[in-house]
């Protein structure tokens, strides 16, 4: 029989939260940056790992950001995705859509164009030898200013036909989506579906901003939704996926545990969750390993953990083909698991 955390960890699933730069493990960064002549504030890869304790996001994003660093070639950002498309694997992902942050690098120099051959390079590489498919998905840092993500969707542009969507990502408190609301609008008019991360940290009001204002399709987290009722109705009304990261909300204090986590009550509330990893070298786990802890820490049924791979095929931006490809592997494993 085997035990409800090796049946969650082996669904077959999409993943449609995930950083590329928060795949960066310790080994990979000492590895680049001695490849590149970077030195880091670090004796080894223990102390890396030792740094990883933190307060808030705030806490996170500054390693975050200092880690991103040894990030310089195509070869490196190809090395990063291609590392990440190996764990997915092994955690049975049969599609993933991952965010990319290029501010980070075109603010250190980097080439737009650098960044996206290598992760892009990588993603091909995925789909041909591992069979994965995916989108990717330029975010916005909303910790600077929506002028900076104006030129970064201008520097984009010359490269629409490798861009599947538009993000939101870094420090939530004190940036509302509603900072970003022409930005977002323009993103629109090139016919790219846009997501946004909100109600983290920050209040619902940020969830209904990036509703009505941004038009999202999806919302990134929005854990915090259940601080107003009726947004969780209308969430649960509109069958409005959220991308929830149950050990990235511990790590970052959004929870005290996952026990506390209220993605069980939420998909009992016939919201559309689903389970991600957003930064798993610096949180403590892949998707599989998110899939596990929750079976373990939440007991939720094995219908229910289905629904949670199941919903992910619903919120992925698959063709009606590959959605039905994604589901037949659902219920084959469904049907062989005893
Ligand atoms: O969890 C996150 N929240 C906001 N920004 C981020 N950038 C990487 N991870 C995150
Ligand atoms: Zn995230």
């Amino acid at each position: 029989m085997t035990s409800l955390a090796d049946y969650a960890r082996g669904l077959p699933k999409a993943e449609l939260h995930l950083h590329i730069e928060g795949t960066l493990e310790p080994e990979l960064m000492f590895a680049l940056a001695r490849r590149n002549g970077v030195t880091l504030p670090y004796a080894d890869v223990e102390a890396v790992r030792a740094a990883y304790r933190f307060e808030d996001l705030q806490s996170f994003l500054d390693l975050y950001y200092a880690g991103a660093s040894v990030l310089r070639t195509a070869a490196d950002f190809h090395d990063l995705t291609w590392a990440y498309l190996e764990r997915a694997h092994a955690d049975r992902v049969l599609h993933t859509e991952i965010f990319f942050d290029p501010q980070t690098h075109t603010d250190r120099g980097i080439p737009f164009a650098t960044v996206l051959d290598g992760i892009h390079g990588a993603l091909e590489r995925g789909r041909r030898e591992l069979g994965i498919g995916y989108r990717l998905i330029l975010c916005f840092l909303r910790h600077l200013p929506e002028a900076a993500a104006e030129a970064t969707l201008d520097a984009a542009l010359p490269h629409l036909d490798r861009i599947d969507g538009f993000g939101l990502d870094s420090s939530e408190r004190g940036h509302p989506p509603s900072k970003f609301a022409r930005v977002f609008a323009r993103a629109r008019t090139l016919g790219r579906p846009v997501v946004a991360h909100a109600g983290e940290e920050g209040p619902p009001a940020y969830i209904t901003e990036a509703l009505d204002l941004l038009k999202v399709v999806r919302i990134d987290h929005g854990v915090r939704c259940v601080e107003d009722p009726a947004l969780v109705a209308r969430l649960a009304r509109e069958r409005m996926p959220l991308t929830v990261c149950p050990l990235s909300n511990v790590k970052l204090r959004v929870f005290p545990d996952l026990a506390a986590h209220n993605l069980l009550t939420l998909l009992r509330d016939g919201l559309c969750v689903t389970i991600n990893s957003d930064d798993p070298a610096y949180f403590g786990g892949y998707v599989g390993d998110n899939f596990a802890a929750v079976a373990e820490a939440l007991a939720p049924s094995r219908a229910e953990l289905r629904q949670l791979a199941d919903n992910s095929f619903e919120a992925a931006w698959l063709t009606a083909e590959e959605r039905a490809r994604c589901r037949q592997a659902l219920a084959d494993y469904d049907a062989a698991a005893t």
